[in-house]
């Protein structure tokens, strides 16, 4: 038996997992670095005969931290009026912290929060509803040591323009080991951090960030756009991916390049903003199951009906994209859906005919009297296929649980799954039409053999909100992966890999590096220090 990899051990680098754990593991994808190579993903492989190309990323555990300040991007956007909304994504990122401090480092943290800079004026709010103090106050209480949060003089509508030198003293602090951590202010509050690459104002806060540390460690892969903290300062300093970083990239490029049959589940709100995902996953894709928004909008161009709701140029959309035959050959179709006449809803989703039961003002208001609303049902299953072309249909708020029993045509295409993507949330939920995404995530989990991949901010929450346990017993199987980086998911499988964003880009080796590395791995090159394994007594590992 080898040694585990801390990178992709799927234990987040803390220790090793039992070995059929390991085999199972869901972070690592198809590949798997072999220990002593020096990047993620490291090694080439095949999968169903198509070749999967390294990411060669410059790892964490290859960097020298001995007595180092390590500057971390870390993606900590989870903060909402100043308080910590969900803990998820900073848990997520203890593993690199950990091995930092584990190391020798001595750990500066930044991340933006929320958007502080209004797009049309370019003003930036410096106000504590977006402050980070929140997550480092987390950071002490879970950790047990302090991480400090210097306070910069504040430009009105510019924000920051400098960090000050008397954060000096407080990295003096660090390094004596009076405080467990730095955590600056928000980034997205520098003047300089979305300035623009080789304007003044993003050279000048790159080089004074570089100025605090020896190291860049970036652990943000949720962060894909190209600022200061995200790429800009990795010019100026020795850079590498952390262990979240490494992880979020494999488990993408296991989407891309995928175990058949792979199977993507996507619904959303917006035809038109997911179109670029739903494109480039078909193509990869054996079967794409829509819902939500982008399924009526589907229904709509399919059938020739008019859904309530559902905008021209997404149907119009529809037509071209969806309906296009090798497009529409990939897609499976939910059988059942549920209509409501109005955005309301109550709550109720029905199995079988009408539901009666709840009639809110709203609803009384828009069919009438309580009779009307017996009558009509406000609220009602209806089977696609049954629907007439020029129909006039109320709104389409949910995929009915109908859609997901066994031996429908999307329970099967689940059931026959080795690779789930789940980008879902199929109903309003916000009016409680949320029976078709907890039936959504009960038919995936129900695969047990599969590796399943849930992304999406809004996929996420509801996922952990709706079905809380499933989503606990998520988080420790090694089946599961949830990615912590949103939007960036969709967007690196509409590019074609991690490897493409450009904050990726940055923390990629070079050829000669990769040589050199490849030296390293047998002993006469530069890599400067081996991957460590961080042995629980129990591992048997050489
Ligand atoms: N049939 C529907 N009618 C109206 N809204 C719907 C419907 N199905 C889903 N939604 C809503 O769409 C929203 C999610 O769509 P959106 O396009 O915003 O996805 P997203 O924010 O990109 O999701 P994620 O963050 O998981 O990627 C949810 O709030 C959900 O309630
Ligand atoms: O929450 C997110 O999706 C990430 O932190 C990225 O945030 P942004 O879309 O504001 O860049």
């Amino acid at each position: 038996m080898g040694c585990c990899d801390p990178a992709t051990s799927g234990d987040g680098g803390g220790g090793c997992a039992p070995p059929a754990a390991r085999a199972d593991d869901a972070g690592a994808g198809p590949t798997r670095a072999p220990r002593g190579d020096a990047s993620a993903s490291a090694s080439a492989s095949e999968n169903n005969g198509i070749f999967h190309p390294p990411l060669h990323l410059r790892r964490i555990q290859d960097a020298d931290l001995t007595g180092k300040v390590v500057l971390v991007r870390v993606d900590h956007n989870c903060v909402k009026g100043g308080q910590l909304k969900d803990a998820f994504r900073v848990d997520a990122s203890l593993a690199t912290l950990y091995n930092i401090v584990e190391r020798g480092g001595r750990p500066i943290l930044m991340s933006h929060v929320n958007r502080p800079k209004d797009k049309k004026t370019k003003r930036v709010t410096v106000d504590d509803a977006d402050a980070v103090a929140a997550v480092a106050r987390y950071l002490t209480r879970k950790l047990g040591v302090v991480f400090a949060c210097p306070e910069f003089r504040v430009v009105d509508g510019d924000g920051i323009v400098d960090i000050d030198t008397s954060v000096n003293w407080l990295i003096e602090d660090l390094r004596a080991r009076r405080v467990g951590g730095v955590y600056l202010p928000n980034t997205r509050w520098f003047l300089g951090e979305e300035a623009g690459e080789g304007s003044e104002a993003a050279t000048r806060f790159a080089t004074q960030l570089a100025g605090l540390a020896d190291v860049f460690v970036n652990d943000a892969f949720g962060s894909w756009q190209p600022h200061v903290s995200t790429l800009g300062v990795a010019k100026f300093l020795p850079s590498y991916a952390g262990l979240l970083m490494q992880r979020e990239c494999e488990a993408l490029d296991a989407l891309i390049y995928p175990t058949r049959p792979f199977v993507a589940v996507i619904a959303g709100s917006k035809l038109d903003t997911k179109i670029g995902t739903i494109r480039a996953i078909a193509k990869r894709a054996d079967a794409v199951i829509l819902g939500g928004q982008l399924y009526n909008a589907y229904v709509a161009a399919k059938h020739g009906v008019t859904i309530a709701g559902v905008d021209a140029e997404d149907v119009e959309l529809a037509r071209r994209e969806l309906l296009a035959p090798e497009m529409e050959a990939k897609l499976v179709s939910p059988e059942t859906v549920v209509e409501s006449e109005t955005l309301d809803g109550c709550g109720c989703v029905p199995v079988d005919g009408e539901c009666v039961s709840v009639v809110t003002p709203s609803i009384r208001r828009s069919v009438g009297s309580r009779d009307d609303a017996k009558r009509f049902g406000p609220v009602r299953q209806r089977r696609v296929k049954d629907l007439t072309a020029g129909e006039t249909c109320g709104y389409f708020l949910d995929v009915s649980r109908e859609s997901f029993r066994d031996g429908s045509r999307v329970a099967k295409a689940i059931e026959g799954a080795s690779t789930i993507f789940v980008n879902a949330v199929v109903g309003l939920t916000s009016s409680g039409f949320n029976e078709g995404t907890s039936a959504l995530d009960a038919a995936v989990a129900a695969n047990v053999g599969a590796r399943k991949y849930f992304g999406g901010g809004d996929t996420l929450q509801e996922f952990k909100s709706l079905s809380p346990g499933l989503f606990l017993s998520a988080l420790d199987d090694p089946k599961f992966y949830l990615f912590t980086g949103g939007g960036t998911v969709l967007k690196a499988l509409a590019m074609g890999g991690a490897g493409e964003l450009e904050t990726v880009k940055a923390l990629r080796m070079s050829a000669a590096e990769i040589e050199r590395a490849r030296g390293g791995a047998d002993g006469k090159g530069a890599a400067s220090e081996a991957p460590r394994c961080m042995r629980l007594s129990s591992c048997d590992c050489g």
